[in-house]
């Protein structure tokens, strides 16, 4: 799929395995999601590639993103990293392929980010880009590479608006990616949010996944409920105003759920 014909809002797969990720998968490629977020992590990449599989979907109609994890930074080690997800994949192709987090006390990731150049050189995955990064991790990429990511995939949800790295991305061509989009539900009872959904008539879930998608952010969510996976997708057709989205931006107070960029080391092994 072309990086311009992306979907806008993606299904995370994070912790979900066997059954339930593919009953998960199902729900949400019937409601119509086409974007799948995996990463070697996850330990899901081969039911991923099943669930992809099994959706009947022509291949190219679904955008599958996946992610090296910290275990395998360094040149050498990216590429035999990235050639284990293609196998328990089992497709042909992965759309988007990510350095999971910098892990700067490594000082590997310039070294990584050279290696998935080589890997979009050949033709062996269609776009590339980062997760986590920092501004200056990615101001480094450029100082050695010349090449900024397409895709920097971070945490961002009313309570962490992530303005400065927005603006940074914005400045150079950087696509903006949220993960944890709903907050993990914190925040959905938030009177600016629930007044906004009762002026709408839309939940508070939509109007968040409205408001990321109305600052021209991608944001990824997952439920294990088929009605909110359904939700989320008709979020697509809600329009906030400028002042709605202001009163979000408002809510920012940089909080953040996950783990800090510039702090995580997480080296537990992925596979
Ligand atoms: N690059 C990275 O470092 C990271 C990437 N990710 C990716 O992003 C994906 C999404 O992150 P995640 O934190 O799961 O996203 P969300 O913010 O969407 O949180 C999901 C949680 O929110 C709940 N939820 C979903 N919809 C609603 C709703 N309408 N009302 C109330 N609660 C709701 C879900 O519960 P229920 O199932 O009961 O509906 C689930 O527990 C991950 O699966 C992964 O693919 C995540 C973390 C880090
Ligand atoms: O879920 C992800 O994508 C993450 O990067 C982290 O949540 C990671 O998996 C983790 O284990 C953090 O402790």
């Amino acid at each position: 799929m072309r990086f311009s014909e992306m979907p806008r809002i993606g299904l995370g797969t994070s912790q979900l395995h066997g059954d339930e990720l593919a009953r998960v998968l199902a729900a949400g490629f019937e409601a119509g999601y086409r974007w799948v977020d995996t990463a070697a992590r996850y330990g899901n990449e081969a039911g991923v590639g099943a669930a992809v599989r099994a959706s009947g979907l022509p291949r190219e109609d679904v955008w599958v993103t996946t992610k090296v994890w910290n275990d395998h930074h360094g040149y050498e080690a990216v590429l035999a990293d990235f050639g284990t997800s293609m196998r328990e994949l089992g497709l042909e192709r992965v759309d988007l392929y990510l350095i999971h987090w910098p892990v700067a006390s490594r000082d590997l990731y310039a070294e990584s980010w050279r290696a998935l150049l080589r890997l979009r050189e050949e033709g062996l995955v269609d776009h590339i880009g980062v997760s986590n990064f920092q501004i200056p991790h990615l101001e480094r990429l450029f100082a050695e590479t010349g090449v900024y990511p397409l895709v920097n995939q971070v945490e961002a949800h009313p309570f962490l608006g992530q303005v400065p790295l927005r603006a940074f991305h914005a400045a150079h061509g950087i696509q903006t990616q949220a993960w944890s989009a709903l907050n993990k539900g914190r925040g959905l009872d938030d009177p600016v949010i629930t007044g906004i959904a009762g002026e709408i008539g839309a939940s508070p879930a939509q109007v968040v996944l409205a408001w990321h998608l109305a600052r021209g952010t991608r944001p990824i969510t997952k439920s294990g409920k088929p009605e909110r996976l359904a939700a989320g997708i008709a979020a697509l057709d809600l329009r906030l105003s400028d002042a709605q989205v202001a009163a979000i931006d408002a809510l920012d107070r940089g909080e953040r759920g996950g783990p800090d960029p510039d702090t995580m080391e997480l080296m537990e092994a992925s596979r």
